[in-house]
């Protein structure tokens, strides 16, 4: 079975999925990683992130490699680990811009959709394009301003200057980032990322639910 769980920025999808997952005994898979390391390359090769055909062309030449895991997904190019890299500020202006473009989107749905089944995936589109027909589906909200205080925890940055760039990248995802019609919306600021996971699992079919745990 494929559990989705979307959500707008730092709503906690990844915390949560891998919480989700690790109850399963499942990996999860981050689609977000692919684009942010799509980014970074793009970045760090001095192309133009509008540029689909060159950062195609690239990626080619130096392919990704995601490996999901339910403790925490990692990316690689080659012997070279990315995953570390994903989250700084540099990426998180840039990664709206390459998510947007057709090609790039194409690409990483053909490695999502290669993946064995059963996880959990999440992103932005992962219940409505990627696994439309996954057995159930989740959508992670939360206001600006309690995603932003969230994150100045793990941010140099203060609360404003965070709150100011998810309501930035909050539009330019907009149109990719909207809940599946079948999707059960959960806002999370009122919750603990515990009460998110428990109030997920709680909405499981009972045979995913009763999985044991493995080590993945
Ligand atoms: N319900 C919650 N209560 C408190 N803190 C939370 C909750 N959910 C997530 N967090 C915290 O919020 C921060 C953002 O969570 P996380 O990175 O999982 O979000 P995300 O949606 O995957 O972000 P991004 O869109 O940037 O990939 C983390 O520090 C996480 O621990
Ligand atoms: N399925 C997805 C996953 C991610 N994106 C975009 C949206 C963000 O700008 C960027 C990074 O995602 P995050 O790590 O913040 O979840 O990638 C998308 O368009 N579709």
């Amino acid at each position: 079975m494929i559990v989705t769980i979307d959500g707008v920025a730092a709503s906690g999808k990844s915390s949560v999925s891998s919480g989700v997952a690790r109850a399963l005994g499942v990996p999860y898979v981050s689609s977000g990683l692919l684009y942010r390391a799509a980014t970074l390359l793009g970045l760090e090769a001095g192309l133009e992130l509008q540029n689909a055909p060159g950062l195609l062309a690239y990626l080619q030449i130096h392919p990704l490699r995601l490996e999901p895991l339910a403790g925490g997904n990692r990316i690689w190019q080659g012997e070279r680990e990315l995953t570390g890299e994903l989250h700084s500020t540099r990426v998180d202006a840039g990664v709206s811009v390459v998510a947007a473009l057709p090609e790039v989107r194409a690409w990483v749905d053909a490695q999502l959709r290669a993946l064995p089944s059963p996880f959990v995936a999440e992103g932005r589109d992962m219940g409505t394009n990627v696994f439309p027909h996954a057995g159930a589906k989740f959508y992670l909200t939360a206001s600006p301003h309690v995603r932003a205080q969230r994150r100045a925890q793990e941010r140099p940055e203060d609360v404003p200057a965070i709150e100011a760039a998810l309501i930035r990248r909050d539009a330019l995802d907009r149109v990719q980032s909207a809940p599946a019609p079948d999707a059960v919306v959960i806002d999370t600021g009122p919750l603990t990322l515990d009460g998110v996971i428990q109030t997920i699992l709680a909405q499981l079919p009972e045979q995913q639910r009763s999985r044991p745990a493995s080590s993945v």
